[in-house]
């Protein structure tokens, strides 16, 4: 499902924090290109899951906006599903770089595909499909992905959308999403198989997960958690 978020209340805070970033870690997070193939298994330069969001306070607010959209809305839509929901990781910053002009086509368009012939070429060539949370191979906690894009000013001559697939075979294209800046996206995680195409800018985005397992020091108890407000109010947690 994508749920546009209002300009008015995301726009202002994004915009001003963004420089606020300790230098360092602006270079870093750009170099950060978390799960691209073209890294070559560099696996070690992905930040942990909540390494980022916990150095940076003012994220805040707006981690309270997406709690409240989570918890509020899309938990009485899908109470079946979200009723497990305890913790929520701290957020991980992405940056896919802009993919370099080698990959465009005869045309001069952007060549949009998966990477299929290992070329070398500077960039990132985008994140080929996979699912966040692959039960079969261990069940990693992660219920719901949902990720914030911090591109202003993209439209579809820069690439980079996030295609999601269907579930079940044979994984028909379902939706192209442009990474737009205060565009909110969430899907399950253990479901909706999903890729980035390679984008024509540098391509920014701030993902984190709504998580079944207990708070650790990569995520944060989730308060809005269906789970705890029913127990908040039994009030059952304040008798021994
Ligand atoms: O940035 C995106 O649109 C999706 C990234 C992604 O699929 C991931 O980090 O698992
Ligand atoms: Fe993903």
């Amino acid at each position: 499902m994508a749920v546009p978020v209002s300009r008015r209340r995301f726009n202002q805070p994004v915009q001003k924090r963004q420089p606020t970033l300790p230098a360092t870690r602006r270079v870093a997070i750009k170099k950060v290109n978390t799960h691209d193939p073209a890294a070559g298994g560099r696996d070690d330069l992905a930040p942990k899951e909540g390494q980022v969001s916990a150095a940076i306070p003012a994220l805040g607010p707006v981690l309270e906006h997406i709690d409240t959209l989570v918890g509020d809305i899309l938990s009485p839509q899908f109470p079946e599903r979200m009723q497990c929901l305890r913790t929520r990781s701290h957020a991980m910053f992405t940056c896919y770089p802009a993919t370099d002009a080698k990959l465009a086509d005869a045309d001069g368009k952007l060549w949009l595909g998966p990477v299929a012939d290992g070329s070398s070429g500077k960039g990132s060539r985008g994140y080929l499909r996979h699912l966040d949370n692959v039960r079969a191979q261990g069940h990693c906690g992660r219920i719901l992905t949902t990720i914030l894009y911090l591109n202003e000013d993209w439209g579809s001559a820069l690439g980079g959308s996030i295609r999601l697939f269907e579930v079940q075979p044979p994984l028909d294209i379902r939706a192209e999403v442009l990474p737009k800046a205060n565009r909110l996206l969430c899907f399950w995680s253990d479901e909706i198989p999903h890729e980035v195409l390679p984008p024509r800018r540098d391509r920014f985005a701030c993902t984190f997960w709504y998580l079944d397992r207990e708070e650790d020091p990569s995520s944060v108890a989730f308060a809005k958690a269906p789970a705890a407000k029913a127990q908040a109010s039994s009030g059952s947690v304040f008798l021994d």
